[in-house]
């Protein structure tokens, strides 16, 4: 439906804009009239009206869109604090892609409830603007894709997803469904810094920028909310780098120690102040309401209704639950007077889903508008919760840092129960993306949050709040399996075929120029190719060579088609062969065993294991010795690491209440009252 007559009148466009865009104010932009929509026809902007509400751009998102770099093509990176509306930004270059370059469009986004919620926010436009919304995540999706030649199409993935969805476009010649790919846009780029998935975005980018230099002209697109080092991944991507710091709502941090509640605030020089805002009045609890909640969360809750939302970020999956509890028993018992109709259906919803079942403690902590958020509920409760919470019939939802990263739910107040994820403490960009969901842009003027800490730790939290925002350094030196999946894909596509253009590939990674500028002397791009490949070729990866061209082996070949790690590939096979010659079928566990993924490998305690080994029934103890788990086995599991488990229901339920001990451990240490903070 390519219709030339709204391809964008780029200077008329430009004009119009000047006339109206006043330097550093934020004063926003009608985007009403007969003009075009920054090269787009006129209904996007009716449809970005229509389903999400947006009449105005802010003038940064105006900016950014007029950029000399996006006129030139030229790949982009662009940071602005969490709300800031940087997806807009990046919808109208996909659109612009999409609809009017016709060209196909990768979007990578690191969680599955992201994706798919920008799968349901885009169908709209996909149905109106007729253009093909794929979802690839999972098992989701099918690889190589479908050839769609009619319409262009974009394809929302995850990480994992979108790196096989790369190698597809880069062994077919840049098009992917029959049809090149012009985009692909990353959001939270900042996850590069992470361990695994950060290499596997790395090493996906990588072979892009150096396809890029030889024939595919893709533009690369990527934001985040946090990046201290932005030039220098720019460099790595040879992108424009654009940063603002934008938000449409005002946000009040403020932390809590004890029952006081202190505003902080940043000097020029970039020091912390702090001032004593409010005490938290605990008279307003019972004798039992204090001993049940000790640290007052619920008194923060009180504060905010009947109008307001809160968040409630928890340290641990199993410490949702516990402080869901705490809420709905002391928020008091208003709220169940509050949209009683559509709790009762939200039940309903939840029952159906459930089949025929809810969490006991959600059935209860709903009719006060509390519910908790996490992995233990499917990915259906978890949607209904939300769209629950964004309706208003939730007030309060307690959730873990997944929530801060994932889906848009913005709330009026944000509450950190404790500076710990898990038993790490806080990284500076989980705590910035917590308070980034405080304030409804369009909704409310304004947004709190409250980060409730222990005494001693006093010294981390300043250092938390006082630090600058963090680096993302490469993690892909200390990624092994990855490095090798990205030589084998990288020849497997024929995208490299010699050593020296694998040397020349690892020298675009941001690894190597990371290291080079910071004199790492030990790595060397030549050294570490050679030392992969010999790695590789000791497992039989690589042919023998023809005419020095590397020539990959049947399983190094499948390893890459099915987008697994060669090792992983290699171990599969054996077990493959070994069940091909005796696969038990007396119970589920044998092809069980064979279908979990290597990745789902979990922690475990050595007792846990044993416990759970001596506990097998007859015919799953067969299966174990068959598969030779006996304590030997057990043994070099904890000396060498981990090994794919049978039984991960029990693993996980053990994890889970090493978990709650812990929190509870955490919540019962009580700390003496003090006035002062450090400053
Ligand atoms: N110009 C605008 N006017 C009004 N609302 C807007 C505008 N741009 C974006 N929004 C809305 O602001 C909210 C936050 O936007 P968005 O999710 O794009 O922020 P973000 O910068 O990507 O945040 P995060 O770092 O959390 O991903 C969304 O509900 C979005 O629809």
């Amino acid at each position: 439906m390519k219709n030339i007559s709204v391809i964008s009148n780029v200077s008329n466009q430009k004009r119009q804009l000047e006339t109206t865009f006043d330097g550093n104010s934020q004063k926003r932009l009608h985007v009403d009239g007969d003009s075009d929509f920054f090269g787009l026809p006129h209904k996007v902007k009716h449809l970005f009206k229509k389903h999400k509400g947006i009449t105005q751009l802010y003038d940064w998102q105006i900016e950014c869109l007029n950029l000399d770099a996006i006129k030139r093509r030229k790949n982009l990176i662009y940071a602005l604090p969490t709300s800031g509306g940087k997806t807009l930004v990046a919808e109208i270059l996909m659109l612009k892609e999409l609809i009017v370059y016709e060209r196909n469009v990768i979007f990578i986004l690191p969680y599955v409830a992201l994706v798919q919620e920008k799968v349901q926010s885009l169908c709209p436009f996909g149905l109106n603007l007729e253009f093909n919304v794929e979802e690839y995540v999972g098992g989701k999706g099918k690889h190589p894709p479908l050839h769609r030649k009619r319409k262009s199409s974009i394809y929302i993935c995850t990480l994992e997803r979108g790196a096989g969805l790369v190698d597809c476009m880069l062994a077919d010649n840049g098009q992917l469904g029959g049809r090149s790919v012009g985009m692909i846009v990353v959001d939270e780029l900042h996850l590069l810094g992470e361990q695994k998935r950060g290499a596997l975005l790395e090493a996906t980018l990588t072979k892009v920028l150096d396809s890029k230099q030889s024939k595919h002209n893709i533009q690369i697109i990527g934001m985040s909310a946090t990046i201290g080092n932005m030039q220098e991944i720019g460099d790595f991507l040879n992108a424009h780098v654009y940063t603002r710091d934008f938000r449409p709502v005002k946000l009040t941090e403020t932390i809590k120690l004890n029952e006081q509640i202190f505003v902080i605030n940043k000097d020029i020089d970039g020091s912390l102040k702090s001032k004593l805002d409010r005490k938290l009045d605990f008279d307003a609890y019972s004798t039992d309401m204090k001993l049940l909640d000790p640290s007052g969360i619920g008194l923060l809750v009180r504060e905010i209704l009947p109008d307001g939302s809160c968040l409630i970020f928890c340290p641990t999956k199993s410490s949702c639950q516990s402080i869901a509890k705490i809420i709905y028993k002391t928020i008091g018992r208003e709220e169940t007077k509050v949209k009683l109709k559509q709790k009762e259906e939200l039940y309903k919803a939840l029952k159906e889903e459930g089949d025929g079942k809810v969490c006991p403690l959600l059935s209860r902590s709903i009719l006060f508008g509390v519910a908790y958020h996490n992995s233990g509920l499917t990915n259906a409760e978890r949607k209904l919760i939300e769209e629950a919470f964004l309706d208003g019939i939730l007030k309060c939802i307690c959730c873990t840092s997944t929530l801060a990263a994932g889906v848009n739910l913005p709330a009026q107040r944000v509450i950190i129960t404790s500076p710990y994820v898990g038993r790490d403490f806080m990284k500076q960009s989980t705590y910035r993306q917590m308070v980034g969901r405080a304030g409804r842009a369009g909704l409310t003027e304004s947004g709190d949050s409250v980060l409730l800490f222990q005494e001693n730790d006093k010294e981390k939290i300043k250092v938390l709040l006082e630090s600058g925002v963090e680096h993302v350094d490469s993690c892909l030196g200390t990624e092994e399996s990855v490095v090798y999946s990205m030589i084998l894909s990288s020849v497997s596509t024929g995208c490299t075929s010699s050593q020296q253009q694998l040397v020349d590939l690892m020298k675009r990674t941001l690894f190597i120029q990371q290291a080079e500028k910071r004199n790492v002397e030990c790595t060397v791009a030549s050294d570490l190719v050679e030392s992969c490949l010999d790695k590789l070729k000791s497992i039989n990866a690589f042919d023998k060579p023809i005419e020095d061209k590397l020539k990959l082996t049947s399983i190094a070949k499948a390893a890459v088609a099915a987008n697994l790690d060669i090792l992983e590939a290699q171990k599969l096979y054996t077990e493959l062969l070994e069940a091909s010659s005796a696969l038990i079928l007396t119970n589920k566990l044998h092809l069980l065993y064979l279908a979990v993924p290597y990745t789902e490998c979990i922690a475990l305690e050595r007792q846990n294991v044993l416990d759970i080994m001596t506990n097998l029934q007859g015919d799953q103890q067969a299966l174990a010795n068959r598969l030779g788990l006996n304590e030997l086995c057990i043994s070099q599991f904890f000396s060498y690491g981990k090994v794919k488990l049978m039984l991960l229901s029990e693993a996980e339920a053990l994890e889970e209440l090493a978990e709650s001990l812990r929190a509870d451990l955490n919540q019962s240490m009580s700390k003496n009252k003090e006035n002062s903070l450090w400053f």
